[in-house]
């Protein structure tokens, strides 16, 4: 296979305090998604990774059986006790379970100057469901994410199902795509990308980022594979991770989908169903 160019992150110096970032996550206990995609991404680009872990997923290849959410206090806790100690130059989130954990993190974030317009970017990953179709939010909580998070986001990142849940707009090509941007960007969000890995119609996986003034498509080779598990959340920690690095979000988009492509190229099975991107693949080449 002809694996395609990615150019790397700095890692960090021997022995020096490297740069670091949070993901406000849930655990996937099969590995494959989640916290423990994040933390792979982030060690592979040089950022030590923080954690803020929102809910615990009973979770394999063929899908997610339950979770058990984690009090928001602790959520907020977790948050506070990174950032005053450690601190951090980007944070994601991902799996938000309930609309009390999103009302949570919103408000810490914004006590600890974390968020749109502030030093430390924030990317939202509005997750709502696993690729297997069972249920990561609650569905009272589309209106907390709406209201109090998507105005925090320095960028939002939906998947297609993601967009028609959060804006109504149901995007079947490149004009509802770019309707899709500009309602996220209305809501508050600095820049959107609308991920277009669902729209299988294209030998393309175009993902396009706006942020009310410019859009810019990031077409790439779509890659045959079932084993895409875990594409979204590796996508937002690599933005994360480049954005933590001091890029632009322009240029931490690019960064994370020449990263995800290589991840999906890597991919591997693993159970009956769906296996992960694999963002250790730097490690075989
Ligand atoms: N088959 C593919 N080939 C190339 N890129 C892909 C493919 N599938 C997804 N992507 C890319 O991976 C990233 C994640 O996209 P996707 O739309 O699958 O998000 P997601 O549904 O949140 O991911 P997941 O649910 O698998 O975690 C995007 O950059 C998308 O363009
Ligand atoms: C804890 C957690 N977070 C996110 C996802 C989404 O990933 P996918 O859409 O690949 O199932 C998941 N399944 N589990």
């Amino acid at each position: 296979m002809a694996h395609m160019p990615v150019d790397l992150l700095p890692a960090p110096a021997p022995r020096q305090t490297p740069v670091r970032a949070m993901t406000i996550a849930g655990s996937d206990s099969g590995g494959g998604a989640g916290i423990q995609a994040d933390m792979r991404t982030m060690a592979m680009c040089g950022v030590h990774g923080c954690v803020a872990v929102t809910a615990v997923t009973v979770q394999n290849s063929l899908g997610v059986s339950g979770f058990s959410a984690i009090d928001p206090a602790v959520v907020a806790d977790q948050m506070r006790s990174v950032v005053s100690d450690i601190g951090i130059s980007a944070a994601k989130t991902g799996m938000l379970a309930s609309s009390a954990i999103i009302e949570s993190v919103a408000a810490t974030a914004s006590e600890l100057g974390i968020g749109r317009d502030t030093p430390i970017p924030l990317v939202v990953d509005p997750v709502s469901a696993s690729m297997h179709g069972d249920k990561l939010l609650a569905d009272d909580a589309m209106d907390a994410l709406r209201s109090v998070l998507i105005p925090k986001a320095t960028v939002v990142t939906p998947n297609l199902d993601e967009v028609r849940l959060i804006t109504g707009i149901d995007v079947t090509d490149d004009t509802s795509q770019r309707a899709a941007a500009e309602k996220l960007h209305a809501m508050g969000a600095q820049w959107a990308v609308v991920k277009g890995g669902h729209l299988r119609s294209s030998d393309q996986s175009v993902d396009l980022l706006y942020n009310g003034d410019v859009f810019h498509s990031f077409p790439y080779p779509r890659i045959d594979t079932g084993d895409d598990h875990g594409a979204g959340d590796t996508l937002a920690a690599a933005i994360t991770c480049a954005l933590a690095h001091g890029r632009s979000v322009p240029e931490a988009v690019e960064f994370a989908k020449g990263w995800v492509s290589r991840c999906l190229e890597w991919a591997y099975p693993l159970g009956a169903g769906h296996g992960p991107v694999n963002p250790l693949w730097r490690l075989s080449v």
